[in-house]
């Protein structure tokens, strides 16, 4: 029991997957894993944890934004024993050749800035994907032949971003999408010999001004959770 997960020991598996939206896991939950219980409700933050092929797994909503995402994160980190941890996620495409739907696994994520900002002083630490999920997570992708990318990303403070400027920067030089917490996610992970990786679903494209409707992105949200399970788990 933390002061943000009431979960008792043994309540969160090693393998966890991390919407921002709680409702996210509680879906996943009920899709995707065998007997599913709720392990947290503080704040409205939803837990799960259940088998998914008799392995046992959790989804855990970490909210949006990395201070919201640094939280949940270090409590699965010191207190529960988590060692996977598996961003599925939404994004807005940067670029045109990444198209609605498409899936973005993150190699790395650019910011401006992160909650370990201060722990790094000087240091430009570089975030990174654990190379066996994101391996293994590109092959499931092909596998069930659902549209992927591999690449950098943007982590950004925020939603409404009033800069142009770095929207333009961001693409110049290539990054695929933009969302608000791998960045930090790695980095925590980095710092507890976690594995981590993010794997994320283009709900709307910057470049073009589409977006999903909210039926359409529960539909491809099943790819990116078949993805994150597989990649964990087999
Ligand atoms: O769909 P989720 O996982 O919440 O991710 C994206 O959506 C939120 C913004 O709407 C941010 O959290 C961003 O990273
Ligand atoms: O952070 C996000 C997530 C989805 N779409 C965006 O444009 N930004």
């Amino acid at each position: 029991m933390t002061i943000h997960i009431a979960a008792a020991p043994g309540d969160i598996a090693e393998t966890v997957l991390l919407p921002g939206d709680p409702m996210r896991a509680k879906w996943a939950a009920e899709v995707f894993l065998e007997s599913p219980r709720c392990i947290n409700r503080v704040r409205g933050m939803l837990g799960y944890t259940g088998t998914w092929k008799g392995q046992p797994v959790t989804f855990h909503g970490t909210g949006m934004g990395m201070p919201s995402l640094s939280i949940y994160v270090n409590e699965l980190l010191r207190d529960f024993g988590a060692k996977t941890l598996i961003r599925i996620g939404s994004a807005g495409a940067m670029q045109p050749q990444v198209r609605l739907r498409d899936l973005v696994l993150a190699m790395t994520a650019t910011t401006l800035s992160t909650p370990s900002r201060g722990i790094f002083r000087e240091v430009n630490f570089a975030p990174c994907a654990d190379f066996t999920l994101l391996k293994a997570a590109d092959a499931a992708a092909r596998t069930l032949g659902a549209p992927c990318h591999a690449g950098n990303i943007y982590s950004s403070d925020v939603f409404y971003d009033e800069r142009p400027d770095l929207e333009e920067q961001m693409r110049r030089h290539g990054i695929l999408a933009v969302e608000m917490e791998t960045a930090e996610l790695y980095t925590l992970a980095a710092r507890h010999g976690a594995r981590a990786l993010s794997v994320l679903t283009v709900s709307d494209h910057l470049v073009t001004g589409e977006t999903l409707s909210s039926e359409e992105r529960e539909a491809s949200f099943t790819q990116m959770v078949k993805v994150a399970l597989t990649a964990a788990l087999g």
